[in-house]
């Protein structure tokens, strides 16, 4: 696993007393976290803070960690042959990173899981696009202070807000690129569906928001969908809703289970 804050933390409390599955090795971002987070694990579990010093070639690797990790680890990864889940999907909408996955992968063979996060309907999206999608739209609504550390912040005074405000509006890409820790799943539903630069994409600050609410809209050959998540936040990290750890625990369990769903 590379990264363990609010969403590696929670995927590792579910799967530590789990039969079928193991993390036996996590990567950190510096020395000081490293001495934190193996206290925390416990001796069972390698923490190290530089893939170079890995013991043992991963089987399967889990990035929670951001858009930063994506260069750093999943890129030599992948092109050494380790299959790669990611849930910094906005990553992609930058430096070709998207296309650097794929060569990356293509090179070692190895397969790259797009999660499906905080969000769920991706899997309707993606086939959907098989018949010709005409509109997707998104629309993430988070509490105003969710988007302190953000430009909104620039732009507005957050702590101040009486009533929900649109903070920006736009495409998926620039979403993605301005807002790397609330936009990851605009740029996951982009990607399943009409592409970075044709979803559109509003962000919303709420005061009186409690959760994190995305709500999907799209229509093409197949019909129409609409579909909301009020999703909880994580109590480590309020930008994050706890749906994106239970995403990965998911891709874990169909890597060993004879039915995957
Ligand atoms: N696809 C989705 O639906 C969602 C995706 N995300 C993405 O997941 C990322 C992680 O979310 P949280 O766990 O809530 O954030 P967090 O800030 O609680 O934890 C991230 C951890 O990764 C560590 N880290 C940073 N760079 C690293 C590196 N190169 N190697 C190893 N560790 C590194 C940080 O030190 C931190 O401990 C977010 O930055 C965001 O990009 C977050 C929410 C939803
Ligand atoms: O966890 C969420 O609610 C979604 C999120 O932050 C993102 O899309 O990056």
């Amino acid at each position: 696993m590379i990264g363990f804050g609010a969403i590696g933390c929670t995927v590792f409390k579910v799967i530590k007393n789990d039969a079928e599955v193991r993390i036996s090795q996590i990567v950190v971002h510096n020395e000081e976290m490293r001495a934190e987070v193996q206290a925390k694990v416990g001796d069972n579990v390698v923490v190290v803070s530089r893939i170079s010093d890995l013991p043992q070639r991963p089987e399967f690797v889990l990035e929670c960690a951001g858009h930063a990790a994506l260069t750093a680890c999943v890129l030599p990864l992948l092109a050494s042959g380790v299959d790669c889940a990611l849930v910094s999907i906005g990553a992609l909408a930058s430096d070709g990173m998207q296309e650097k996955l794929e060569a990356a992968a293509r090179q070692g063979k190895a397969t790259i899981t797009l999660m499906s996060g905080a969000i769920g309907g991706i899997d309707a999206i993606s086939a959907a696009k098989f018949g010709g999608l005409d509109e997707v739209l998104y629309t993430g609504r988070k509490p105003a202070l969710s988007w302190i550390g953000t430009p909104a912040e620039e732009l507005f005074k957050l702590a101040e807000l009486s009533e929900a405000t649109v903070i920006f509006r736009g495409n998926a890409r620039e979403a993605a690129q301005l807002y790397p820790k609330n936009a990851n799943v605009a740029a996951t539903l982009a990607i399943a569906g009409l592409g970075l630069d044709h979803t559109k994409v509003t962000l919303i600050a709420d005061p009186a928001a409690t959760q994190n609410i995305h709500t999907i809209e799209a229509r093409g050959v197949f019909g129409q969908m609409k579909m909301e998540i009020q999703g909880n936040p994580l109590p480590e990290n309020p930008k994050t809703s706890a749906l994106t750890a239970y995403s990965i625990i998911r891709a874990i369990k169909n890597r060993v289970r004879p039915v995957v769903i």
